[in-house]
């Protein structure tokens, strides 16, 4: 458990940001809102990657920024972890080498590189340099090697964006059962991700907290769930439709009524599509 206080205002260019909470951190907290909220520049005030906005940070009893008192820690000394959608790793080094750094920065609080290495399937990875990564094969890297650094708190700026399906669901299973250690912050789009990992959620709006919850108090202000799905079969005759979606959507069950928006099929070959 962390406690996390914000209370930060100011100018970022011509947009504004203001938030004030206290989050008492345990498991993955969800952080969600439309383009342009400001959820990537809230998370990097937290990491202290940027330090336009004046206010206060504290996290467990620790001041990180009072702008007030002249207090900015710098970002290398908040023991914060931030992935982004387009992690970077040290290029000069194996996939190994980048792991092995971060252990020694996490001193003797890491948890095992077994676990790690497993839970985000990149065992095949481990002698490869890391410039030879895909995007996907990169971030579950940088995944692991923020878990390896043993931050105080994760902060996740959409970590599973590169991913295919299957590598998905794996990490997202892996995030949940690792929660413990080390409370996150979690930035997704996906409705449906941020519903089955995330608990308290914080809902962004053109700069500002929205809603702050529980979430079963606030799942209610979140868009309605949109996605794409491929037609495996259809039965004309009947009406069968079978489709396989392109995430997980543990919401949908048998016997539920769901919307369809189609295009005809001749309007989508002259489309192009
Ligand atoms: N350093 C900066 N200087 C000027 N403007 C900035 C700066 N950082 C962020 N912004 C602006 O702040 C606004 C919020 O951006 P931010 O990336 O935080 O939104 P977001 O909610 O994370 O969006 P997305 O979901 O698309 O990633 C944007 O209009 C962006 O251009």
């Amino acid at each position: 458990m962390m406690d996390l206080k914000l209370d930060l205002h100011g100018k970022l260019g011509q947009f504004e940001l203001t938030a004030k909470c206290d989050l008492h951190m345990r498991g993955i907290t969800g952080l969600f809102g439309p383009s342009g909220a400001g959820k990537t520049s809230l998370l990097r005030a937290i990491a202290g990657l940027d330090n336009q906005l004046k206010g206060r940070i504290e996290l467990d009893d620790v001041v990180l920024q009072d702008t007030d008192a002249g207090i900015m820690m710098p970002a290398e000394q908040r023991r914060i972890g931030m992935v982004f959608q387009d992690s970077r790793l040290f290029p000069h080094l194996t996939v190994r080498g980048n792991l092995e750094i971060a252990k020694r920065w996490a001193k003797d609080r890491h948890i095992p590189l077994q676990k790690v290495i497993e839970g985000c399937d990149i065992r095949d990875l481990l002698d490869k340099p890391a410039p030879s990564l895909s995007a996907g094969q990169r971030q579950r890297v940088a995944i692991a090697r923020a878990l390896m650094a043993a931050p105080k708190i994760l902060l996740l700026d959409e970590p599973l964006a590169a991913l295919d399906f299957n590598s998905r669901q794996h990490l997202m299973s892996f995030l949940n059962d690792s929660a413990t250690p080390f409370p996150m912050i979690y930035i997704s789009h996906s409705v449906s991700e941020t519903l089955s990992l995330c608990d308290p959620l914080i809902l962004m709006k053109q700069g500002g907290i929205d809603a702050i919850g529980p979430t079963a108090e606030v799942a209610h202000k979140l868009p309605k769930r949109r996605g794409h799905a491929r037609v495996t079969s259809y039965d004309a005759e009947n009406g069968q439709l079978v489709l396989e979606l392109d995430e997980h959507a543990p919401e949908l069950e048998a016997g539920q009524t769901i919307g369809l928006v189609t295009e005809p099929r001749w309007l989508k070959s002259q489309n192009g599509g």
